[in-house]
């Protein structure tokens, strides 16, 4: 069963609320929230404070993709503030798993994520401990990139791995997903779509996120 994640970067954030019930109605079952710190890469957007304000206005679970350095420094507030899952880049951290575990203290979901360049070998002995993988399909930091289809051959990669090792973790895709791109990731062994630019660029929300889940 493939689960759908829209990105809150391409909503209207001065209609914030309306946007996240528009795709929670439209059959969405998670909400991702990307945050940047313009360091870890070249954008600013999300910080606790607003991952607070959306929580009590859904019921979806809140998806959160720390797209910043020293993650442990910030890891309790987007607990605190609601984050059910939240990823961390293995880029970003030098003692990986301290920080999956840091997240897991604070009872919320710990996910990995790693950028379109960087290979599976480095998650190979956290993957026991985790929830879920996020497989990077643009180099993060905007919406409305291009899918990188050199990034297939890793999400099979990891799906076999699963299944060797008898895991049951979720592979989550992020970037550039759209009704082109879908297919290749789910045949792949992806089972969380993020979609930010396709789904938000819609008026059709029922349609757009229906569309996605093949
Ligand atoms: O993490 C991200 C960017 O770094 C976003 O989640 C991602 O790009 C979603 O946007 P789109 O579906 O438009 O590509
Ligand atoms: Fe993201």
């Amino acid at each position: 069963m493939v689960k759908i994640a829209p990105s809150i970067l391409s909503a209207n954030f001065a209609k914030l609320g309306e946007e996240i019930l528009s795709v929670e109605q439209a059959g969405a079952d998670l909400l991702h929230i990307d945050v940047m710190d313009g360091h870890f890469v070249p954008n600013l957007t999300i910080g606790p404070l607003i991952v607070e304000s959306i929580k009590p206005i859904t019921k979806l679970p809140l998806d959160v993709h720390l797209m910043i350095e020293n993650p442990d420094q910030y890891i309790e507030h987007f607990a605190k503030s609601g984050a059910d899952i939240i990823s961390v880049h293995a880029e970003a951290t030098n003692h990986l798993h301290r920080t999956i575990h840091l997240i897991k203290k604070f009872g919320v979901k710990a996910s990995v994520a790693i950028n379109p360049a960087t290979p599976l070998d480095q998650l190979e002995y956290v993957l026991d401990d985790l929830d879920m993988v996020l497989i990077m399909t643009v180099n993060p930091g905007f919406g409305g990139q291009t899918f990188i289809p050199a990034t297939l051959p890793k999400i099979r990669k990891l799906k076999d791995i699963i299944n060797e090792r008898g895991l049951s973790l979720d592979i989550e895709v992020d970037g550039g997903i759209n009704d082109k791109t879908y297919q290749s990731v789910i045949g792949a062994g992806a089972n969380v779509l993020v979609a930010g630019s396709f789904v938000f660029g819609q008026n059709d929300r029922i349609k757009a996120i229906t569309s996605l889940k093949g």
